[in-house]
């Protein structure tokens, strides 16, 4: 996490306390600790670890002030959970919710129930992405103004202290809402020219007092999204609605038939990441598809240019890499839309562990370096003449089918023909840096990439670690000619062939060659990766 969001964190435990001693130390939220990679009690991070999405204090017995406005900068939290139980109505906890609370635009849940929280409702209008907010038995005071959030599926701030929208004083309001039916009502506005929705939501109320929830919205995306998105997507006639639909383009694929820009837009939206090449949104279109959106930062290639990339990459399949099913592009905006693969990346895999059935042994990380190395050769050199390379292989862009079939995602994100953009894109690491070449080559970059992955199969450790010199530590290991100790105990344990491990981890050195003229090309590296798995896989006959 960022110093700034750390310091809001320890600021709000500060103020809580667990009945009446102190917090305790094993829970983390401490200066020297890191909330993600020392795992703080009640907080949940990205899958990656490097931000907080959660924050649930539930199981914590805790009193105190619940300083909300303390945690406003963690701008990337998505649910706030803090839940009295029912036996301490004496409302042990005291506090507020602020309005600056409608600054955490990711925010999807915020849960705050029996506290003895007073002051007005801040405004949730802000916070399209909102899908629960529970404040019930509280001193909340002050006007439900109208709102509607097309996400909101459970909204309940029953006893409270509201007054109604018209003015009214409406004592213990209590009502659940229930969002029984959206119904679409497109409507074209000649200023903003923004799709509008109008959602029925039915009331239960224990006092005959009607509220109105109902107020136009230009999309249910997670304001993030939504915001950025609907720059572009500004017209103002039917011709230039026309135009808009022209630049989204949908490839051949079956899943996205007839997808317009406006079903991007409308979609309910979850940030799945922000890398180095822009963010990355999973929506669910309103048939149920779920799709990622990638949405390009800073890329400064033309849209002609973009256009006939895309299309290029369209025509080269490989099953093992990710089609790309649509695309828009715009003077402002580029979008890559991909169907959503819900098994996790090799990244993930690599971090935690076995899930759902997944274990990374031996014969898996053979396997998926072998493939992955073949589906690159493949690209490579159908696309060599083109210059298009991956240009982003990690092993988050890694992702795996149910049958644990790796998929590269994201091919052809980095133009070769941007030698200024290329490197910002490459100096993640600092592994990289110290071998830093300015006449970068994407396809050798790929080679960089692919050896960065074998080395992450062979040790199981991860290059991203908080400047840690992963290239530089694996040789420096090798030098010493520590070599089994390089390797992942879990191989050792299982007893993976050393002479295989040994075969592949010179493949991998060799990837990562400073020096740029000797590194192989993706063929040569697929044919030797292959015959180490041709070898494997003979071992095993021979020994049944
Ligand atoms: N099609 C997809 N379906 C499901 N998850 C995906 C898909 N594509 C990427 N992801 C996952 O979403 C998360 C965020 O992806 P993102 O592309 O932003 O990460 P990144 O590769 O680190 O960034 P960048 O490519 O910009 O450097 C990653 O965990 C990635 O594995």
């Amino acid at each position: 996490e960022t110093e700034e969001a750390k310091q809001s964190l320890i600021s709000f435990m500060s103020k809580l306390t667990v009945s009446n001693s102190s917090i305790d130390h094993s829970w983390g939220w401490s200066n020297d600790t890191d909330p993600c990679k020392n795992e703080w009690k009640g907080v949940t991070c990205d899958s990656k670890s490097v931000y907080v999405k959660k924050i649930d204090l539930e199981s914590l017995s805790l009193t105190g002030t619940l300083d909300a406005n303390a945690i406003c900068t963690v701008e990337t939290l998505t649910r706030l959970k803090s839940q009295a139980q029912q036996c301490q109505c004496d409302k042990k906890f005291s506090g507020y919710v602020p309005n600056s609370v409608s600054t955490l635009i990711n925010l999807k849940r915020l849960e705050v129930t029996n506290y003895n929280i007073s002051g007005d409702l801040p405004d949730l209008a802000k916070i399209s992405g909102l899908i629960s907010f529970l404040a019930e038995n509280h001193g909340l005071t002050g006007k439900i103004l109208r709102f509607n959030f097309t996400n909101l599926q459970q909204f309940n701030v029953s006893s409270n202290n509201f007054s109604s929208p018209s003015g009214y004083a409406v004592l213990s309001l209590h009502f659940l809402l229930l969002i029984v039916f959206t119904s679409m009502k497109k409507n074209k506005n000649d200023d903003d020219n923004v799709k509008k929705e109008e959602k029925i939501v039915e009331a239960k109320k224990d006092k005959d007092v009607s509220v109105d929830f109902s107020a136009d919205i230009p999309s249910n995306a997670s304001s993030e999204y939504k915001s950025s998105m609907s720059k572009p997507m500004r017209y103002s006639s039917t011709d230039q609605s026309a135009l808009v639909s022209m630049l989204m383009v949908v490839l051949t694929s079956p899943v996205v038939k007839g997808l317009r820009f406006e079903d991007l837009l409308k979609a309910p939206a979850e940030l799945l990441g922000r890398g180095n090449h822009g963010s990355l949104y999973n929506i669910t279109l309103e048939n149920g598809k779920a799709l990622v959106v990638k949405r390009i930062k800073d890329w400064s290639i033309s849209s002609e240019e973009f256009k006939k990339r895309m299309q290029k990459i369209d025509q080269v399949r490989h099953p093992n890499v990710l089609p790309l099913v649509a695309f828009y592009c715009s003077e402002q905006e580029k979008l890559m839309v991909y169907e959503y693969q819900q098994d996790g990346s090799l990244f993930s895999l690599l971090l935690q562990g076995p899930q759902n059935g997944k274990n990374l042994n031996w014969g898996s990380r053979l396997q998926i370096a072998t493939t992955i190395a073949e589906s690159l050769a493949f690209m490579h050199k159908e696309l060599q003449d083109n210059g298009i390379a991956h240009g982003n292989l990690n092993t988050s862009n890694i992702l795996f089918n149910k049958k644990m079939e790796p998929r590269l995602s994201e091919y052809c994100l980095v133009p070769t023909d941007n030698q200024d953009h290329a490197p910002t894109l490459l100096l993640s690491s600092n592994d990289y840096k110290t071998n830093r070449d300015h006449n970068i080559d994407t396809f050798k970059e790929d080679m960089y990439g692919l050896g960065i992955i074998l080395l992450e199969l062979l040790t199981g450790k991860l290059r991203y670690n908080n400047g840690f010199n992963f290239g530089g530590w694996v040789h420096s290991v090798v030098r010493e000619e520590w070599t089994a100790e390089v390797f992942d105990r879990a191989l050792i344990e299982e007893r993976a062939s050393e002479g295989r491990m040994v075969n592949l981890l010179q493949i991998a050195l060799k990837c990562i060659n400073p020096s740029l003229e000797n590194r192989l090309n993706m063929d040569e590296v697929s044919v030797v990766i292959s015959a180490i798995k041709g070898e494997e896989d003979r071992s095993i006959v021979s020994e049944v």
